[in-house]
């Protein structure tokens, strides 16, 4: 009723005039609520008004430099040899894609492929006029092009896999208009970029009806995008139940593909599905996540109906086991269209990575006195020492001059490092020897200065690390940071107004960044030396095909680690198997998902179903007997299956809850758990409660600041303290952690109760979104970087939805409806007065606040608005104020009003929508 107010009773020029908002500038506007303390914890946001204290950042402290420093010459050992083999590589000509002008089968076009014209056009215009000689040769073997044989293959990172398995996916949809294709991928960043890529392979490609009469006459049954190619992405949490009829490519994580697995293979619609990808296939034996894609491919390779698995990776070692296994045709290739020359830099000397073991016999052990002069081991250059005293690590200083000399030549760099905190260092210290702002040509000044506009316009405000290295073309990104922050970070080195990005080696798996040179500082993830897949998958980033005719890769160790540097660098890669019956004891899961999905209901079809694992391939059949009989058993006393009087399995009503919402069988044991209890006793007179109940039980790896506990149990009200004695949480125990007391967990117990204080911990943080602290300053009060606590909001969503679906499994129907109303204020991070308005994009927490108080409280008043209008109360809503200078200031208004008008757009859609449901109820 209340959007009709805005629409019927007041104008939008009514209910603009009547908005309490204000058009102060940029520079006098204040904060609603201060961001760090304690004080906001229960604090709702304060109405802004316009003559409150102001806080702003002058321009002057704006990308502010500290002061330049030089980065070390670095020099060609043998000058006479430079243009043979030290000459710096930047300017090295070397053919790259070798092409074939006569052979014609490596057109798309080539009839053998039987791909659409438009197809075949819209490749060209994506870049992609013929395949590489490896890529056809790929796709000619036998039976892959007809879709009646499997394909496992491997080729070097950027070596142009997912084209082939592209194709292939595509003929199978183009094949017959019913049919489905997933391409499943590890990360969700890996999905978006997918979805988009492949939205542009598929434009326009109408898939032809065979059954063209009789359809005519249900002409207006059809929707208009039904001979098109529906490219959808499943990622995250969301509570919409995907189904075939949603997509024709399902572009998905490993859980989302797993799930839409089990519901086609439960609902007997899987027939549909004609072609599967498993990109990254070497993290199979990743027994967190990866080992899904076994069970998914075992799955379908156990049922009646055909369909084509295609699996891929770069880092295989022995892709025999995995073609056994999927009955595939194997093909390996060691073609890199963009060629790449590695080197190891130690001391201050390059070599060249070829000659590895002659830098070990030349430096001999750490520590001792050595002749270097060994021919084996001549360094190609050397990098000079540094006078400055931040660069006196050789390591450090072999970073930074590389980084420069590249960065100067116009090239992108990708440095990797250790840890975040090692991350931002360097990118500041990069910046640091890269031209000042005054030297920089106009455009590119202009692009770095919208870059940093466009981060200080994001909810969480602009870095101080990125404030000064984004001047001079340098970043840092890893998780700490927020998603969106990447995201800018990763388009503005895209396009070149970055040169340098400073990332964890998490960046080298999660996201596709090529750069011209890859230096490697240190080679560590954390403490721990990388091992050869990532080390492979890091190099792997060098040489961007179409920008560079060459790639570099740098791997600067210290003097303590060469011995292990060298011998990594020769490290065969790890051979993969299955890793069902490791620790983790997946296969339990494995059982429970075929129990539940009916897939498996005696021990014979369990037997036929394990058959096809890949852990057949690898381990004894009396071995994994003994695993299948365990697993039978814990199931069956965990309550998840019963056998009755024929030894036929089934799953109980938990069992089948737990599948269906993706829980792994003894988080599954522990929520029902947790679920009973609070079924008992369930506090219904604050939010602690239903937020503990959806706060994920997965392993965060974060660490508990038992300061901060103390802190917010002392907040607490009476309901929230009841809520931790329900759960068996003392006051007095947070007390003695917060003095230096330490949690014990050496019984199962124990194990649980730390668990709970754990999952209490991160509801406290959980409870801040829901009302509306912004995602940093939530951070920055539990002292954890703001992409932990991001990730954290996002993951709930998903978990949430997964406990929504067990509760009504369980035919726990009001528990259910409590958690869905809380998921949707997660979701709009506000409280439930703005959750209306949190559906426009652009409008969430803190925003959606400001909106409301300043009168727009329907989406109906903002869809009538004039996007001008909705400027002054963007302005309000960004959490750090900033004077700019005119111009700039201009130009920040400018997107601020583009903003404004997606919003408006955003409203008006919503509004639309509503107002056809008020029609149609009528
Ligand atoms: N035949 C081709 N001609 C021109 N460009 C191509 C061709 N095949 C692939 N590419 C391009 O090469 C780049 C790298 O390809 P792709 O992403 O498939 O590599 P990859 O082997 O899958 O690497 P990764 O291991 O990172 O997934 C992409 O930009 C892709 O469009």
């Amino acid at each position: 009723m209340e959007s009709r107010q805005g629409i019927f009773h007041k104008t939008t020029i009514d209910s603009v005039q009547q908005a309490t908002f204000h058009t102060t500038t940029l520079a006098g506007t204040k904060r609603a609520y201060p961001e760090t303390g304690d004080s906001q914890r229960s604090r709702p946001p304060q109405p802004t008004t316009p003559n409150a204290q102001v806080q702003f950042e002058r321009a002057s402290t704006i990308g502010k430099e500290p002061p330049k420093l030089t980065a070390s010459a670095i020099v060609a050992v043998n000058p006479s040899s430079v243009s043979e083999t030290c000459e710096y590589s930047q300017r090295k000509i070397l053919s790259a894609t070798p092409r074939s002008t006569v052979d014609r089968s490596l057109l798309l076009s080539f009839p053998r492929y039987g791909l659409p014209d438009c197809l075949v056009n819209n490749l060209k215009s994506l870049g992609i006029s013929e395949i590489y000689p490896w890529q056809k040769q790929c796709l000619l073997g036998p039976g892959l092009l007809n879709g009646t044989k499997n394909l496992v293959y491997s080729a070097p990172t950027g070596g142009g896999k997912s084209l082939v398995a592209d194709i292939l996916m595509l003929k199978r949809v183009l094949q017959d208009r019913d049919a489905k294709a997933l391409l499943i991928l590890p990360y969700i960043a890996l999905v978006q970029e997918k979805v988009r890529w492949l939205r542009m392979v598929v434009q326009d490609i109408k898939r032809e009806r065979q059954d063209d009469k009789e359809n005519e006459q249900k002409l207006w049954q059809r929707r208009p995008d039904e001979d098109n190619i529906r490219v959808v992405g499943f990622f995250g949490g969301g509570k919409i139940r995907a189904t075939w009829a949603d997509f024709d490519i399902g572009v998905c994580t490993f859980e989302k593909a797993n799930m839409l697995i089990n519901s086609a293979i439960d609902d007997y619609s899987i027939a549909k599905l004609k072609a599967v990808v498993l990109d990254e296939l070497h993290m199979i034996d990743d027994d967190r996540r990866g080992y899904l894609m076994e069970l998914m491919a075992t799955k379908l390779m156990s049922l009646e109906h055909s369909v084509q698995i295609v699996g891929m990776s770069a880092t295989l070692a022995n892709i025999d086991i995995l073609s056994r296994w999927l009955d595939a045709h194997t093909y390996t290739t060691f073609y890199r269209p963009v060629p790449i020359e590695e080197h190891l830099v130690h001391e201050g000397n390059i070599y060249q990575s070829t000659q590895t073991t002659g830098i070990i016999r030349a430096v001999g052990k750490p520590g001792t006195n050595s002749n270097i002069n060994r021919p084996n081991s001549q360094p190609i250059r050397t990098i000079q020492p540094s006078p400055h005293k931040e660069f006196q690590d050789p390591v450090l200083n072999a970073v930074i001059a590389l980084a420069n000399e590249t960065a100067r030549s116009g090239y992108g760099v990708l440095v990797f490092c250790s840890s975040r905190q090692g991350c931002e260092s360097d990118a500041r210290l990069i910046s640091r020897v890269l031209p000042p702002m005054h030297q920089l040509d106009t455009i590119t000044l202009e692009k770095r200065l919208d870059l940093l506009g466009d981060l200080r316009s994001l909810p969480t405000g602009l870095d101080s690390t990125l404030a000064v290295t984004v001047p001079s073309g340098v970043a840092f990104h890893h998780a700490g940071l927020t998603t969106e922050e990447r995201d800018l970070i990763a388009t503005a080195y895209d396009t070149g107004v970055l040169k340098v990005i400073v990332a964890t080696c998490s960046l080298a798996a999660g996201i596709n960044l090529p750069a011209r040179r890859v230096i490697l500082h240190n080679a560590r993830m954390g403490r721990d030396l990388v091992g050869p897949s990532m080390l492979r998958q890091m190099r792997g980033r060098a040489g961007r095909k179409g920008k560079d005719e060459i790639g570099e890769t740098y791997l600067c160790c210290r003097n303590s680690d060469l011995e292990d540097v060298v011998e990594l660098l020769r490290a065969e890669l790890p051979q993969v198997s299955s890793c069902l019956t490791t620790d983790k004891h997946r296969i339990q899961r494995a059982l429970l998902e075929i129990i539940a999905i009916r897939l498996a209901n005696s021990r014979e079809s369990v037997h036929d179903y394990i058959q096809k694992t890949l852990l057949n391939q690898s381990s004894e059949p009396d071995i994994i007997e003994g695993h299948v009989d365990s697993s039978l058993e814990n199931l069956t006393s965990m309550g998840f299956i019963q056998c009755d009087e024929y030894n036929l399995y089934t799953a109980t009503q938990l069992g089948k809850a737990v599948v269906s919402s993706s829980l792994e069988p003894e988080d599954g044991a522990f929520i029902y758990r947790e679920m009973q209890r609070a079924l008992r006793a369930f506090v219904m007179d604050g939010e602690m409660h239903v937020l503990y109940t959806f706060t994920p039980v997965h392993d965060f790896s974060i660490s508990i600041n038992w300061q901060v506990f103390r802190t917010e149990m002392e907040g607490l009200d009476d309901s929230g303290l009841r809520v931790m004695t329900f759960l068996g949480l003392k006051p007095t125990v947070v007390n003695r952690m917060a003095q230096g007391g330490k949690l014990k967990e050496s019984t199962p117990q124990e194990k649980e109760l730390a668990r709970i204080y754990h999952r209490f911990y991160l509801a406290l943080q959980l409870r801040d979104l829901c009302n509306e602290i912004p995602v940093h300053v939530v951070a920055r009060k539990y002292d954890m970087p703001r992409g932990t606590v991001q990730t954290l909001e996002q993951t709930c969503q998903g978990f949430a939805a997964g406990v929504i679906k067990f509760c009504e499994h369980m035919g726990w129907g009001s528990m259910a409806a409590i958690l869905d109303h809380f998921s949707d204020r997660l979701k709009a991070g506000a409280k439930s007065d703005l959750l209306a308005l949190a559906k426009i994009t652009f409008i969430k927490s803190r925003t959606a606040r400001v909106f409301y108080e300043n009168g727009f409280k329907t989406i109906a008043a903002i869809a009538n608005a004039d996007p001008k209008e909705l400027v002054p109360i963007l302005l309000q809503a960004q959490p750090t104020k900033v004077r700019l200078k005119s111009k700039d200031e201009q130009k920040y208004e400018e997107k601020l009003l583009a903003k404004a008008q997606i919003i408006t757009d955003s409203a008006n859609r919503l509004w639309q929508i509503e107002m056809q449901q008020d029609v149609d109820e009528v």
